[in-house]
């Protein structure tokens, strides 16, 4: 069967973008190539980092710029991922599986319908999780989120995709089109904890890329009191 190009995209707050986001790319790359899908094998060409739009309006979200522009320093010596934004300069916020579609039509511009490339989801486990979070996504998005683009989801802390995907039967359904991606050295690295890191005065080098953080410095982002409790 012939391999396959894909291309990752990984959609999220990146709030702001760590080490941890940049690893889920890493991880990726080793684990693509051999796994079969239900079109073949596939081989990891490109990843597209997608923040999302601030009509998100997820809690302690930081405007669009400030997260788009760590997000660009921080790959901009990367030769195979990039920051697209698309979806946060839409004027309001866009459901996952149209940034899915946008890539999909953006890395296959010119490109001849045998060469087409697969554009697919790149998660943490607990995104995968959210599916079943009660009317947050639409059931017909999920069914061509994961029956047509395909899935790459690493493994978090506390979090069992093995399990998950075996007790939904949307996902067990698509299974072949889901690749687990095992993340052995376990780390619990999460925006969150560095937010509250930077408000503490804590430091959080090495946590997050250098250029992410000599931006979060000379912007003095963070720094605000949540709230008293
Ligand atoms: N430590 C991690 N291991 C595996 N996946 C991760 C990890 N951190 C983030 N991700 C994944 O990266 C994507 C974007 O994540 P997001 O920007 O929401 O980061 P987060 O750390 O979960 O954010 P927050 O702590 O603000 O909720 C999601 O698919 C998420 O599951
Ligand atoms: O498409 C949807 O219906 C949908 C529903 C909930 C969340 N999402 C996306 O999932 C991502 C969640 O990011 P976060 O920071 O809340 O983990 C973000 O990119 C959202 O746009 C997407």
């Amino acid at each position: 069967m012939p391999v396959q190009r894909a291309v990752l995209l990984a959609c999220g707050s990146f709030n702001p973008i760590t080490n941890m986001h940049l690893r889920m790319f890493g991880k990726s790359i080793h684990s693509s190539i051999d796994r079969l899908d239900s079109t073949g094998r596939f081989k990891v060409v490109g990843g597209v980092i997608s923040p999302v739009n601030d009509g998100y309006k997820k809690d302690g979200l930081l405007a669009a710029s400030h997260r788009l522009a760590m997000c660009r320093a921080s790959v901009a010596n990367s030769t195979w991922i990039r920051t697209d934004d698309w979806e946060l300069t839409n004027p309001e916020w866009q459901r996952t599986v149209s940034v899915l579609r946008h890539v999909r039509a953006q890395v296959n511009e010119g490109v001849s319908a045998e060469d087409q490339i697969r554009v697919k989801l790149l998660c943490g486990a607990d995104l995968l999780e959210s599916f079943a979070t009660p009317g947050l996504w639409a059931v017909e998005d999920l069914l061509e989120i994961v029956g047509e683009f395909g899935i790459v989801c690493i493994t978090r802390m506390p979090s069992d995709p093995f399990k998950f995907i075996y007790e939904s039967d949307l996902l067990h359904a698509h299974s072949h089109n889901i690749t687990i991606v095992h993340e052995h050295i376990r780390n619990e690295i999460s925006s969150t904890h560095i937010r509250r890191h930077i408000r503490r005065g804590l430091s959080v080098r090495y946590l997050i890329p250098d250029a992410a953080l000599d931006y979060i410095q000379q912007n003095n982002l963070y720094l605000e009191a949540k709230s008293q409790l």
